[in-house]
């Protein structure tokens, strides 16, 4: 039987990809915005929480990555002093539990914050204190991480590296490159890549998203990814015969091999140009084909979205169940960058259970 909504957000799921700076409430920009100075766009009417969400959502519905990238200068810019990045990440992991997630990996670029003189260790610890006031007043129904972010047209990446194992026992769990990915190859950070592969450090790649599998290649091949950011273009390696067999090129089979997880967030490719509507894209044939794919928001506010409707649109359009649902969360939990045992125990002691009893439920 199909699941409501309201069954999908009870589930637990766990989320790999998310942008801090991607999914503020509209009246906390509006907010802080006033307390800080920070000129909102014009919203073509008054400026109201939802006239200022209509407005993000809308700007980054551009079908092109650069102008949806364009709309982040109104987050990260009333993201600058602690109290306001702390109230963020705060809100962040409220909504996020609200919604059902028992997991989650928060990503931003800590280089973003630093424009009116915080350090990275400032940002890094304002950042901590919301997830860590968050955690608690959840009664620890939600564990989250930090990923660290470094801009792929910047040069910063090592030092974020180094900032990211710095904390590794303090809240972050993993390090990511994102931004414009055309003319900006994972290859231009090398450095930052191989020194975290000597710490035995984690890390992700935004690749495969604005561009194709020269990105996805150089990413695990070059980079060493554990993870893939997108990775929808994989599917361009990939032929579906007229009488339906499949063929995986040399990088698909790869990648399917090798369980490398594909961190797909289907409303923000919609926006970006990356796939034309749930229903056409390529997660449904990636998960037939049993590639490790997971769900994931990346932006909740551009994309007005949440794990639950992320998961509820894909019921939807391909006709999934509980147990479907439950196979993407079970691997976003396996791909984790938490500990192998800590891991194992959230599946078994806090998925696994969640999902029978729904199945209870539903049948
Ligand atoms: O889908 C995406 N692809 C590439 N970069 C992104 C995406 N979403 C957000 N960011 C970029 O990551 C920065 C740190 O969180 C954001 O400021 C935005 O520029
Ligand atoms: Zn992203």
């Amino acid at each position: 039987m199909t699941p409501t909504r309201e069954q999908v957000r009870r589930a637990p799921k766990v989320l790999l990809h998310d942008h801090l700076d991607g999914g503020l409430r509209p009246q906390t920009i509006i907010d802080l915005a006033a307390d800080n100075g920070h000129q909102l766009p014009d919203v073509g009417g008054e400026l109201t929480a939802e006239s200022l969400g209509r407005w993000f959502a809308e700007a980054a519905d551009s079908g092109s990555l650069e102008r949806y990238l364009e709309t982040f200068d109104h987050t990260v810019g009333v993201m600058q002093t602690g109290p306001a990045i702390t109230r963020v990440a705060r809100e962040c992991v409220e909504d996020l539990a609200a919604d059902g997630v028992v997991y989650a990996e928060i990503r931003y670029a800590p280089e973003q914050h630093v424009e009116t003189g915080l350090t990275l260790d400032e940002v890094v610890a304002a950042v901590q204190e919301g997830f860590d006031q968050a955690v608690v007043a959840s009664g620890n129904r939600i564990v989250v991480r930090q990923l660290l972010t470094a801009m792929r047209h910047q040069a910063r990446s090592m030092e974020i590296a180094e900032l990211a194992v710095a904390w590794r026992d303090r809240g972050v769990a993993g390090f990511d490159i994102a931004g414009a990915e055309a003319g900006y190859p994972p290859t231009r950070h090398l450095d930052a890549f191989e020194y975290l592969q000597r710490e035995n450090f984690h890390f992700t790649i935004h690749a495969g998203e604005a561009f194709g599998l020269p990105s996805i290649w150089q990413a695990i091949q070059w980079c060493g990814a554990d993870r893939l950011g997108h990775g929808v273009r994989i599917i361009d390696d990939i032929t579906v015969h007229d009488d339906g067999s499949v063929e995986l090129g040399l990088l698909a089979a790869y990648v399917r091999d090798k369980r490398i997880p594909l961190e797909m967030c289907p409303w923000s490719n919609i926006q970006t140009g990356a796939a034309a509507s749930i229903a056409e894209h390529p997660i449904g044939l990636l998960k037939r084909l049993r590639f490790r794919v997971t769900v994931n928001t990346d932006n909740r506010l551009m994309s007005q979205t949440s794990m639950t409707h992320e998961m509820t649109s894909l019921v939807e359009a391909f006709g999934y169940g509980l147990s479907d649902l439950e196979w993407f969360t079970i691997n976003a939990m396996k791909s984790a960058f938490l500990p192998f045992d800590e891991r194992f125990a959230l599946i078994s002691d806090v998925i696994k259970p969640a999902y029978a009893a729904l199945r209870g439920e539903v049948a």
